[in-house]
C-alpha cells in the first residue's frame, strides 16, 4: 500500500502523558472528520481543528509507494543512534492508512510507535501508545488504549462513559480557538472536579515548537 503523508519532522511531543519526548512527527493527509477545507469547517463534525492536514507539500511530506520507504525517511530524520525512538502518526486522521505492515516497519527502524486518534477507527494491532481523542457528535469505537486527551469544552461529550472506558489515563485539554483563555479556565475546573482527569497543555505552542 502507498501512503499520503502531508509532512514529517523532529520535535517535542508537545501534549499528553508522553509531553516533552523527543519524536518524529508522520503526519498523514485527510480526515474524516472535516475536509480540511475552511469553507467546510462549520459543517463538519470537528470544527475546532488547529491543523492543515490537506496534500503532500510539507516537509518530507509526499506519497511514499510503500512501507519500507516511509519507515526508512522517518529513520533518516530520527538519526543513526534508535535508542528511545519515538515516533508519533498523526494527521489528519492516521488511522484511515496507518496499518500492520507500517507499524511492522517502523518497528523494524527501531521506533515506538505511537498513535494519535479520533477514535472512529478501530486501532491496528502492534501499536505502542495508543491517544484517543474523542469528537462530540462522532461514534468512538477505539474505546481502550493509553491515553485518553478530551479537548475541552465539547458540549454533547459523555464524560460519565468516557470515564468507564479502558484508557490508563484521562487528559482534558483546552480547545485553542477564539476563546482560548476561557477554555482554559474550563479545562482547570473540568480537572478541579474531576481528580481522575489530569490537566494537558499544547506545550509545543508555548515553545515555539512544531
Ligand atoms: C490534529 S489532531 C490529529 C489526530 C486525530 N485526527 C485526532 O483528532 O486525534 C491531533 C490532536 O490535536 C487535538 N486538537 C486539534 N485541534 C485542537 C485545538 N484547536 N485545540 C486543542 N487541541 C486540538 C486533537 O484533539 C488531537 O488530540
Ligand atoms: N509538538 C507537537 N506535539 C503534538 N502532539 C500532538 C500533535 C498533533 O498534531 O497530533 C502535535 C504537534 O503538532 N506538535
Ligand atoms: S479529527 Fe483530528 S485531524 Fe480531523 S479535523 Fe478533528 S482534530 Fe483535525
Ligand atoms: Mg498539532
Amino acid at each position: 500500500m502507498s501512503y499520503a503523508v502531508k509532512e514529517m519532522f523532529l520535535t517535542l511531543q508537545g501534549e499528553g502523558r508522553q509531553a516533552g519526548r523527543r519524536a518524529v512527527f508522520l503526519r498523514f493527509a485527510g480526515c474524516n472528520l472535516w475536509t480540511g477545507r475552511e469553507q467546510d469547517r462549520a459543517d463538519a463534525i470537528c470544527r475546532f481543528c488547529d491543523t492543515d492536514f490537506v496534500g503532500l507539500d510539507g516537509t518530507d511530506g509526499g506519497r511514499y509507494p510503500d512501507a519500507a520507504a516511509l519507515a526508512a525517511r522517518a529513520g533518516m530524520i530520527w538519526g543513526e543512534d534508535r535508542a528511545h525512538a519515538y515516533i508519533v502518526c498523526t494527521g489528519g486522521e492516521p488511522l484511515l492508512q496507518l496499518d500492520e505492515a507500517l507499524i511492522a516497519a517502523l518497528h523494524g527502524e527501531g521506533f515506538e510507535v505511537a498513535v494519535e486518534t479520533n477514535g472512529t477507527i478501530a486501532a491496528p494491532a502492534g501499536l505502542d501508545w495508543i491517544c484517543v481523542s474523542p469528537k462530540a457528535g462522532s461514534d468512538v469505537v477505539q474505546r481502550s488504549g493509553d491515553e485518553l486527551k478530551l479537548v475541552w469544552p465539547q458540549p454533547g461529550s459523555d464524560v460519565d462513559a468516557m470515564e468507564g472506558w479502558d484508557f490508563g489515563h484521562l487528559l482534558v485539554q483546552p480547545m485553542d480557538d477564539a476563546r482560548g483563555e476561557e477554555n482554559v479556565r474550563a479545562a482547570i475546573d473540568f480537572a478541579m472536579a474531576r481528580p481522575k482527569w489530569r490537566l494537558s497543555l499544547q506545550t509545543h505552542k508555548h515553545l515555539g515548537l512544531r
